[in-house]
């Protein structure tokens, strides 16, 4: 029914299989194929085994929604029946806003590459949003600045770059330039999992297609399977799974334009670490870093050793996360609070 092009074998090993996902494995479960999603389609899963890649059976009642591109999961030899999804390792997942629906992003990726480019798309507030989102999934957030070729002032994005989060890993490359490969292979090996965000026309489909060794032609561009959303417009709403020419994967996760946060636990503080460090030594232990007499955050930012800016952001960001974290019910305006369903 379903024709794929022609996968290369790759090994266990490449594919990302590691003690982690073996340690799982239960008597009677050793028969079984290892196989990681692909693509996830409303009806539909695609995954990729060391083989090549299969259709997946699934039993009635399968819901595709509970899994993600990057998810390990075991399979029935013969029929290709879906028994079981082990558990992950790391899950990057977006918070639907509003406080309602967690979509699922992408599993097991060590590496979030975050993009932006050298320009006025440049935003402090959006790539926080981003690594709040990969410090939470237990994901390595790197930040990749494109189009320097571009820009007269490229160290001063990189400069500002780094000032958002301690130790982060910050990276310059022309993204249409081949050696942009070279710059992301560290994060690339074998086994090993990337996933990229950020904003439209940043250079994320040019910087998979070089990884995975494309041209625009058969590459990304043409590459994600197109749905037709609920407005009649075409739309391109699969994430998929990418092998790259130095044994590594790659998921892109298109669609993806606004970011909610909500439901996280320790990502914030993990961004905000300058300001969170310094909470401790305020006078009040329930010290808002408002107005209250020997706050240590504002007397960092009197002596110029935190941002004012970072104080704010914080705020917002933690009252959002907040927010989300309960599921509001009710009328509007007159909000009940209660705390998200059980077991999703
Ligand atoms: N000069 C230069 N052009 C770039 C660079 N990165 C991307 N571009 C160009 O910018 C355009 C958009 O790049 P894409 O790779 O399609 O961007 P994208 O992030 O995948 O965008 P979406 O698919 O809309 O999410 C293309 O014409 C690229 O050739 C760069 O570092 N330097
Ligand atoms: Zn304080």
């Amino acid at each position: 029914m379903s024709h794929f092009p022609a996968q290369p074998p790759v090994s266990e090993a490449i594919l990302g299989w590691s003690l982690y996902f073996e340690d799982q494995l239960v008597s009677g479960e050793r028969h079984l194929l290892r196989m990681r999603i692909a693509t996830v389609h409303r009806t539909k899963l695609i995954a990729r085994s060391p083989s090549g890649t299969v259709r997946l059976r699934l039993s009635d009642g399968t819901r595709t929604s509970g899994f993600a591109v990057g998810d390990w999961v075991l399979v029935a030899p013969e029929t290709h029946l879906l028994c079981r999804r082990l558990d992950r390792r790391t899950l990057l997942q977006r918070h639907g806003g509003g406080g309602h629906v967690t979509q699922l992003i992408a599993a097991n990726v060590d590496t979030l590459f975050i993009v932006t480019s050298c320009n006025e798309e440049f935003s402090p507030a959006r790539l926080e949003r981003y690594l709040a989102l990969a410090n939470d999934a237990g994901t390595t957030p790197v930040v990749v600045l494109t189009k320097i070729d571009r820009a007269t002032d490229a160290e001063s994005f990189r400069l500002q770059t780094e000032a958002l989060q301690r130790g982060l890993v910050v990276l310059m490359l022309n993204a249409t330039a081949p050696e942009a490969a070279q710059t992301l292979a560290p994060w690339c090996g074998v086994g090993q999992t990337a996933a990229f965000v950020g904003s439209s026309g940043v250079g994320k489909s040019t910087l998979l297609n070089t990884l995975a060794g494309k041209s625009a032609q058969d590459g990304q561009a043409t590459g994600p399977v197109r749905e037709t959303d609920a407005k009649g417009r075409h739309t391109t709403t699969s994430r998929s799974l990418h092998l790259t020419e130095t044994g590594g994967w790659v998921i892109d996760t298109p669609g993806m334009r606004s970011l909610n946060l909500g439901g996280l636990s320790t990502g914030l503080d993990e961004l905000f670490e300058e300001i969170v460090d310094l909470a401790p030594r305020c006078r009040f232990r329930d010290c808002t870093h408002a107005h209250e007499p020997g706050c240590a955050v504002r007397a960092a930012i009197e002596a110029k050793t935190v941002d004012p800016a970072r104080l704010d952001r914080w705020r917002k960001l933690c009252d959002e996360n907040r927010k989300n974290t309960a599921v509001g019910t009710g009328p509007r305006g007159k909000r009940v609070m209660k705390l998200p369903d059980k077991g999703r």
